[in-house]
Order: C-alpha cells, then structure tokens, then sequence
C-alpha cells in the first residue's frame, strides 16, 4: 500500500518547510499532493483536472511528480462521477521533461533493475478520456506525458520538443514512438536528432495537436470537450478509446475484428438500447453508463 492511501504523503515529511515557504500541500477527497493540483470542473463537475504544480522546475517530472499523477488517475478512474480527465501545466510549462537532476547519477544498473519510468505508463493505460492541455513548454517527458493522453489540445504559445539528444541521450517514455506515429518519420527524426522544438500551430499542422486557442482559454476549453465527451455513455467512451488505440498497435485485419468484437459487445449494455431508443423517439438520451 502506498504512502498516499493511508493518508500520508511524501510532502508530509517536508510540509513544514513548505508551509514556511506559502506553499501548500493540495488535497483531493483522501490524498494529500505536493505536486499537483487536483479539481472537478465542468456545470456537472464531471471532469477531473490535475494540474502540474512544481512551477519553478518547470514541473519537471520528478519521481514523486509523477507517482502522484498515478496515484490522482487511480482516484479519478474509480471516481463514476467523473467521465474525462484533463492534464494541463502552467502557462509557461506543461512540463519541461523527466527531472535532470534526479537522473544525473544515475546508473544503468539503477535504471534497469528499478524498471526507470515504468510508472509513467498509468498514464497511457487510463480507462477514461484523457486530454492535454498544453501552454509552454512540453519537452521530453513532458511531450511523452502530453501525447499518452488521448487528445491534444494546445495554448498558442506552446513548444513542443524531444530535446534528449542534447543532454546526450534519447528519449525514454515513449517519445520516439508516439511522435513518428503522430507526425510521420521524416518530421520526428529531424526533430529528435536536432532538439528543435515545434510551435503550436506547426504541431497542428503536423497532426500532434487536435486544437489550438489563446493561451488564457485552453483549460477552459479542454474542460468543456471533458464535458462534451462527458454526454455520451462512459462505457461506449471507453470502447471508442480501446478500439482507437488498438489501430496504433494491430495489423488492419486484426484492428478490425477487435473494433467488431467491441460494436458487438456494446451491443449488451443499456445505454445502447437506450441511445437508439431515444433516437427513434426523438428525445435526448439518458445514459446511465450501465
Ligand atoms: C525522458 C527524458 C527527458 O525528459 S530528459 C529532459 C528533457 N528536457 C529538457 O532537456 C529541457 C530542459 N530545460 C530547458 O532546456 C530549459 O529549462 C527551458 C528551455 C525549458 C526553459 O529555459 P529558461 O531559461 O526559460 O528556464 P531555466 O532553464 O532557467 O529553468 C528554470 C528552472 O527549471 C529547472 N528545469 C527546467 N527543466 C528542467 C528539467 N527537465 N529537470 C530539472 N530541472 C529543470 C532549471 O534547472 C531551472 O531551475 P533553477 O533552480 O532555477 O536553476
């Protein structure tokens, strides 16, 4: 069991010093978070919002970062009252990448036998609708957080950048696999072998960011696709994640079948029947993600 479950946080072995510096430790219903924020927004309150606050490293991703990002995505997944889950940053970064200090010393044998960001993976697996909404920059990890999450909403100031290289070393939590796949070989590998960082409105272009709006607008935004999604049967979302995600990882023929199997299985839920019901009776639905 994690420190976090019973009610402590690591943040409690420092909160003195940070309660000396007007820093807060954040709460959600049972967990205490040094690292992030944590919300319900929307009319309904239906979408969750972590916000990365370790603001002046740039919300580096340090261990203890990311393990409460983990820890706030187990609560939001098994929260039913929530249907979507927004990450953001601040406006000057979504998250500048992994904590180079932490990792400066470290050695192969601590990376290999300690499974090195492994963890981070919790982000990927989420069940519900993850969006990012990025302002700043999002380099290295903090681009591999952004683009685990589902969608990719941008501020019009947003950098996005695999910089690795110029710290000698490449990227490690999946950088190089998701941005080929979002941008094509060409437009990655020039990216990742220079450590140029692309714009907002280039990402757009290039199809790593669904949408870009003034910086002062994305969470608003984000919040309201949270919501949005949030319309629509929990069960049949999860569906449409799981198929759209097995199209990155299947050959076409078995990517289809795996669709099939899941149109064929939402055929044993309640909310199907009552979404075709409540067309043919030209009434809204009212899904109960049953
Ligand atoms: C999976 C692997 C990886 O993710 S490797 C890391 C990849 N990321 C990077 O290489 C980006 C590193 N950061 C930068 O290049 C710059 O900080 C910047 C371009 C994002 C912003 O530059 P600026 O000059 O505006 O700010 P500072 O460099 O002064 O940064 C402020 C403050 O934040 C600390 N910091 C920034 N990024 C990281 C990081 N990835 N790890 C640890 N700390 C980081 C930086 O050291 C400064 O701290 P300070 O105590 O004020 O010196």
């Amino acid at each position: 069991m994690s420190l976090y479950r019973v009610g402590l946080s690591r943040g409690m072995l420092s909160s003195f010093q940070r309660v000396m510096r007007g820093e807060g430790l954040h709460t959600s219903s049972a967990v205490q978070y040094e690292y992030i924020k944590v919300d319900k927004r929307g009319e309904k309150k239906n979408v969750g919002l972590i916000q990365l606050n370790r603001l002046k490293a740039l919300n580096a991703l340090c261990d203890g970062l990311v393990s409460e990002i983990g820890e706030a995505l187990q609560e939001m997944e098994t929260d039913t009252s929530i249907d979507a889950i927004v990450i953001t940053g601040s406006e000057r970064a979504f998250a500048a990448g992994a904590d180079i200090a932490e990792m400066k010393d470290k050695s192969f044998q601590d990376c290999y036998a300690r499974k090195f960001l492994s963890h981070w993976d919790i982000i990927s697996k989420c069940p519900k609708p993850t969006i990012a909404a990025v302002n700043g920059f999002a380099l290295g990890g903090g681009c591999e957080v952004a683009m685990m999450c589902d969608i990719i909403y941008a501020g019009e100031k947003a950098k996005f950048g695999q910089p690795e290289i110029t710290l000698g070393t490449i990227p490690g939590a999946g950088g190089t696999q998701r941005l080929t796949r979002a941008i094509g070989k060409s437009k990655a590998m020039e990216m990742i072998l220079t450590g140029e960082f692309m714009s907002a409105q280039e990402a757009e272009k290039a199809g790593l960011v669904s949408k870009v709006f003034p910086v002062e607008e994305l969470v608003g935004e984000a919040i309201k696709l949270g919501e949005r999604i949030g319309e629509f049967s929990q069960i049949a979302a999860a569906m449409c994640k799981e198929a759209v995600n097995m199209s990155d990882e299947l050959p076409l023929s078995n990517g289809l079948l795996y669709e099939k199997k899941l149109f064929h299985s939402s055929f044993a839920t309640d909310d199907k029947r009552e979404g075709m019901t409540a067309f043919l009776e030209k009434r809204k639905p009212d899904f109960k993600d049953n």
